[in-house]
């Protein structure tokens, strides 16, 4: 039997955690050290895999399994170093709660699929590269559908909010949960929440039907609207009470699912029959362990048209020089994705990469090394780059936004002039400097085909679980196959570009810009580079291993 209890998890230290024997040694040693860079709660899953061992439970295929009851988090343990980190269930704090049958088993279009109804053991790996002798690892529960749900279709009174800034296929995600839920549940009691968290409490609903949201996918930004700031858990869930609301579907980025994490914990206070479902959504792909976040495909696709632009210009121009600011608040994804596909591009920027831009090895030598060899070049500067030099020749006040994030200044504009300044004191070589910032454009667009399909997976996976009776959980495809994800597992750590991955080496040999490192920052990350294969081998999980570049998913 799985079971948790509460235990505040979330500061995070570092130390690796292992199943394995080898693992527990590297543990000790990095307790030695005190080594930087690993979770606590890491640490808490290690010490419980010591502890399990002698706590064997059977599960439905008769397997030996140990499970957990020393932390927040919902996990048990198999043979050969197998853990399953679960995500939290309506039954654990309301027990005998009544199941009835999954009334997909009635519906034509699904009743001809072979097995339409997921095994209750189905788990996902969330390591994919092994050695013969290496623990299985981390597992997240499959998701889709299950043989019994928990919550009967007309008892069903869902509702949907989206928060944080914009990304191409909110308006799909909201399309399919009401589509899907109709279709496939017969729920016809849907509500969408007004502006972000704060509609909750201030705003009013709008009850949206199959018919309401048919076209909305063409559409870009939310048909609800959004916000930052405004969450307050305890109006929250207030008002989800009163309205006798019973699944709450909320799309948003990391700084949305800690507030769904919130919201879930007060439901679970309460008592309530409220499945709480997250669905991930940040257009920077700055979300961890999910492969990607919809709407990146398309931003990458709509990058494209400006930097071609910025090729035309600086192409047609003795000297030219296109300059173009992507998104990316810490995480360079669209930038770098954006670059590999374009080919034009001759250096790119992104916030994991410091660079610099006087002496040698640095942009400028580079620029006029380039503009001698090719009469024109392009820049790709993603807006979280740089920010240090930003900062410091334009004295920022560290602002932040209404949700606490950190307003970044405009490095586009600031690269752009001090370019300028520099070729001008260099009267030989007079340049013609276009700058272009897509970056709202970009944002505002419906999503492209393959990003529909992927949205509508997502929909399909949170209506599932919350029908299952699942809750407390965000979705996504953990090496292409879609999973149910703890809150915290998202949240603690962000998805970043990896610059010692072999995607950013590619990058750097597809432009051939100076990598900006000194001889001792790469001895440095290449320390870093085989302590994590180490790690790795180890049967290590981090959360911040980035799927779309990590060497995990490019071989
Ligand atoms: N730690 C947190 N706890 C509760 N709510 C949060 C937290 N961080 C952000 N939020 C709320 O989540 C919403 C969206 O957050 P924001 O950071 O703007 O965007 P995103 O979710 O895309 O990262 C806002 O309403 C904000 O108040
Ligand atoms: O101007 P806004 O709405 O604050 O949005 C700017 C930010 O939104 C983003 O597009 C996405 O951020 P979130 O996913 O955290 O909302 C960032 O890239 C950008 O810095
Ligand atoms: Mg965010």
């Amino acid at each position: 039997m799985l079971c948790y209890v509460l235990t505040v998890t979330s500061l995070s230290f570092s130390v690796p955690f292992s199943y394995s024997m080898r693992g527990r040694q590297n543990l000790g040693e990095s307790l030695r050290k005190g080594k930087p860079s690993i979770l606590l709660s890491d640490v808490i899953l290690y010490f419980f895999c010591i502890l399990s061992k002698s706590n064997g439970n059977t599960t439905a295929s008769g397997r030996s399994m140990a499970s957990s009851c020393n932390s927040e988090r919902k996990i048990s343990t198999g043979d050969a170093g197998y853990v399953l980190e679960d995500v939290p269930h309506l039954i654990d704090y309301i027990p005998d709660l009544p199941t009835y049958p999954n009334p997909l088993q009635d519906n034509p279009a699904w009743s001809v699929v072979k097995q339409y109804f997921v095994n209750m053991d189905d788990t996902v790996t969330k390591k994919v590269v092994t050695h013969r002798d290496s623990p299985r690892g981390l597992h997240f529960r499959r998701s889709g559908p299950r043989q019994k749900v928990y919550f009967e279709s007309d008892e069903v009174h869902a509702c949907i909010v989206t928060c944080g800034g914009l990304c191409p296929g909110l308006n799909t995600v909201i399309r399919e949960i009401v589509c899907g839920l109709y279709h496939m549940y017969g729920v016809n009691k849907v509500l969408g929440i007004e502006g972000g968290y704060m509609g909750f409490y201030s705003r009013n609903t709008i009850p949206l039907t199959p018919k309401i949201v048919n076209d909305i996918h063409k559409r870009g930004g939310t048909i609800l609207g959004t916000s930052r700031g405004g969450h307050d858990t305890s109006k929250i869930v207030d008002s989800i009470q009163d309205r006798g609301i019973n699944q709450v579907y909320i799309l948003g980025g990391d700084g949305t699912q800690k507030g769904a994490s919130a919201i879930f914990k007060e439901i679970r206070r309460r008592g309530l029959k409220v499945a709480v479902a997250g669905i991930p959504k940040t257009i920077d792909n700055d979300i961890s362990v999910i492969d990607k976040s919809f709407g990146f495909d398309t931003a990458v696709e709509e990058a494209q048209r400006a930097i071609n632009a910025a090729h035309v210009e600086a192409e047609s121009i003795e000297n030219g020089v296109g300059v173009v600011k992507l998104m990316g608040r810490y995480s360079g994804f669209i930038a770098m994705y954006a670059t590999l596909a374009s080919r034009d591009v001759d250096c790119c920027l992104i916030p994991e990469s410091p660079f610099y831009l006087e002496g040698p090895g640095g942009l400028f030598e580079y620029m006029e090394k380039r503009l001698k060899e090719n009469g024109h070049m392009v820049i790709v500067i993603a807006e979280g780059a740089g920010q240090d030099l930003v900062s410091e020749s334009m004295n920022a006040l560290g602002q932040q936004d209404a949700s606490g994030n950190k307003l970044l200044q405009d490095v586009g504009l600031w690269i752009s002039q001090k370019i300028k300044e520099h070729f001008k004191k260099r009267q030989k070589m007079p340049i013609n400097l276009k700058y272009i910032d897509p970056t709202y454009m970009i944002r505002a667009i419906p999503s492209n085909a393959s990003d529909n399909v992927y949205c509508t997976l997502l929909a399909h996976s949170a209506i599932h679980g919350a029908m299952a009776g699942y809750t407390g959980f965000t979705v996504g495809p953990v090496n292409g196959r879609h999973a149910f994800i703890p809150f915290h597992r998202v949240t603690e750590t962000q998805n970043k570009v990896v610059i010692t991955d072999r995607m950013w080496a590619r990058l750097l040999s597809s432009t051939n810009q100076p990598s900006f490192l000194s001889a001792k920052d790469i001895g440095d990350s290449k320390k870093q580079e085989e302590e994590s294969a180490s790690q790795l081998l180890n049967g290590e999980n981090h959360a911040e291993d980035g799927k779309l570049v990590s060497e995990e998913n490019h071989p």
